[in-house]
């Protein structure tokens, strides 16, 4: 979408009128406008509008008068005196370039001034159509609600020299409408946490000066999520075999919902078992690569057969699987969703991350897992194709896709 806006001087026109009007004319105005001038009486304010017009949709295009002429843009009015814009041949052709496919002006004047504003939008912007049944997913907002009405989210991740995975799932919860976000982070960590984190409150874990979790970071890590609504492990969370133990205490200690991403799930596929005695739903949310590790198959084989790999993890051990890139699966509970949203533009690190936090804040809002899976994978995929419409794909980075997160939940909305 473009915006061009434009002032002119009434008096200035009226001395155009007085020295040369027919040169000014025949300059400017194309025979249509010199009729609709005329009807007016000559009215410099009129023209001073008509002017602006021209002015403002040079703008529009970023072009200025010049690459267009001012005949190219003819400013007309419908049955009803709303005024629009007619183009040339040569105007069509640099709208069609800018790949735009409307340009609409608006025109106001009072004794002095006349000013003008344009706007040109394309089909894509308008390309978005929500689901209906997606619509009906998002959680509504009461008017006599508080923050501790709208979920308390945990999110569980980050190690030395990886803060921003753990900072992108947490925004991305906040963004996407949840209450209250703690991020338990190792403790060595906190001080550049607090700085990048303001909404979201801290919570430094025992780590043995080590920067990154241990075994002796359940205790602390226990007595923090006990009042939590959803978790999500995994982002920057790190590999090896203490930190696969410690997952396991809290999977086994955590009867409410967990997603589990990145290295959540790398640690689990150390030892699968892990899930087994897991009384709370579990959300998993790999890459196909992380499915690959996870199944000792090669991400070839998962993306040959993607619904049936999906399927089969899910029921045999019991999880939501939400099996990402181009229409990630959501499979669970009997159903499977095919995602319709997201691009090759959020193929870039921490797009995941984004998503984690996503699904764990509208869990935490109150809905059923899978529904606020799907939700939340649609809102994602959103996101992104919003952060493309203004980025692109080639310069579109995470924070773009966390940015466009309030827009996507507005859109959803709409
Ligand atoms: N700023 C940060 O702190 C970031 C931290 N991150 C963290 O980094 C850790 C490692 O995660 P990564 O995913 O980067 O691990 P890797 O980069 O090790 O990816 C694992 C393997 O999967 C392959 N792979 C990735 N996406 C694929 C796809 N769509 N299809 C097929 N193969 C694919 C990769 O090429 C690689 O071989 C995690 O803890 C993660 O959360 C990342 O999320 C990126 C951002
Ligand atoms: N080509 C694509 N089309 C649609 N979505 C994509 C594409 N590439 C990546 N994505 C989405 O971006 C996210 C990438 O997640 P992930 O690989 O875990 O990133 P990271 O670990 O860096 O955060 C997933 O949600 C995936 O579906
Ligand atoms: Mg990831």
């Amino acid at each position: 979408m473009t915006t061009g806006v434009d002032i002119v001087n009434v008096s200035r026109i009226s001395k155009i009128l007085l020295e040369k009007k027919d040169n000014f004319y025949k300059k400017v105005m194309t025979d249509r406008e010199i009729n609709y001038i005329c009807s007016r009486n000559h009215n410099p304010r009129t023209i001073a509008g008509i002017f602006a017009a021209k002015e403002a949709i040079s703008k529009t295009l970023g072009t200025g008068i010049g690459a267009i002429g001012w005949k190219d843009m003819e400013i007309l009015h419908d049955d009803k005196g709303k005024p629009y814009v007619n183009f040339s041949d040569k105007g069509k052709k640099i709208i069609e370039e800018l790949t735009l496919d409307v340009i609409e002006i608006s025109i106001t004047h009072e004794e002095e001034y006349a000013i003008a504003f344009a706007i040109g939008y394309g089909k894509q912007d308008e390309f978005i159509v929500v689901d209906p049944y997606i619509k009906k997913l998002l959680p509504k907002r009461k008017k006599d609600s508080h923050k501790g009405n709208y979920g308390r989210v945990g999110i569980i991740g980050g190690s030395k020299g990886m803060t921003g995975a753990p900072y992108l799932a947490t925004q991305a919860a906040l963004r996407s409408g949840s209450g209250l976000v703690y991020t338990l982070i190792p403790k060595s960590l906190e001080d550049i946490m607090a700085v990048k984190l303001t909404e979201a409150i801290i919570k430094p874990i025992e780590d043995e000066d080590k920067g990154f979790f241990t075994l002796k970071s359940i205790e602390d890590i226990k007595k923090e999520i006990e009042n939590m609504d959803v978790l999500a492990i995994g982002p920057g969370f790190g590999v090896d075999i203490e930190r696969c133990q410690l997952l396991r205490e809290i999977l086994n200690y955590f009867k409410g919902p967990i997603v589990l991403d990145a290295d959540g799930i790398n640690c689990i596929a150390l030892d699968p078992s892990i899930l087994d005695n897991r009384e709370g739903i579990t959300i998993m949310t790999p890459h196909p690569g992380e499915l690959a590790n996870f199944l000792k198959r090669t991400t070839k084989e998962i993306q040959g057969n993607r619904i049936n790999y999906s399927k089969y993890v899910s029921e045999k051990y019991n999880v939501i699987m939400v099996l990402k890139g181009v229409n990630t699966i959501i499979t669970g509970e009997g159903e499977i969703f095919l995602n319709p949203t997201g691009n090759p533009g959020m193929a870039t690190a921490g797009s995941g991350d984004i998503l984690t936090g996503i699904i764990a804040s509208f869990i935490g809002q109150g809905l059923n897992s899978f529904k606020g899976t799907v939700l939340g994978v649609y809102c994602h995929g959103l996101a992104g194709d919003m952060a493309k419409l203004d980025k692109g794909e080639y310069g579109l980075i995470a924070t773009d896709i966390l940015e466009n997160i309030p827009y996507s939940i507005k859109k959803i909305e709409e």
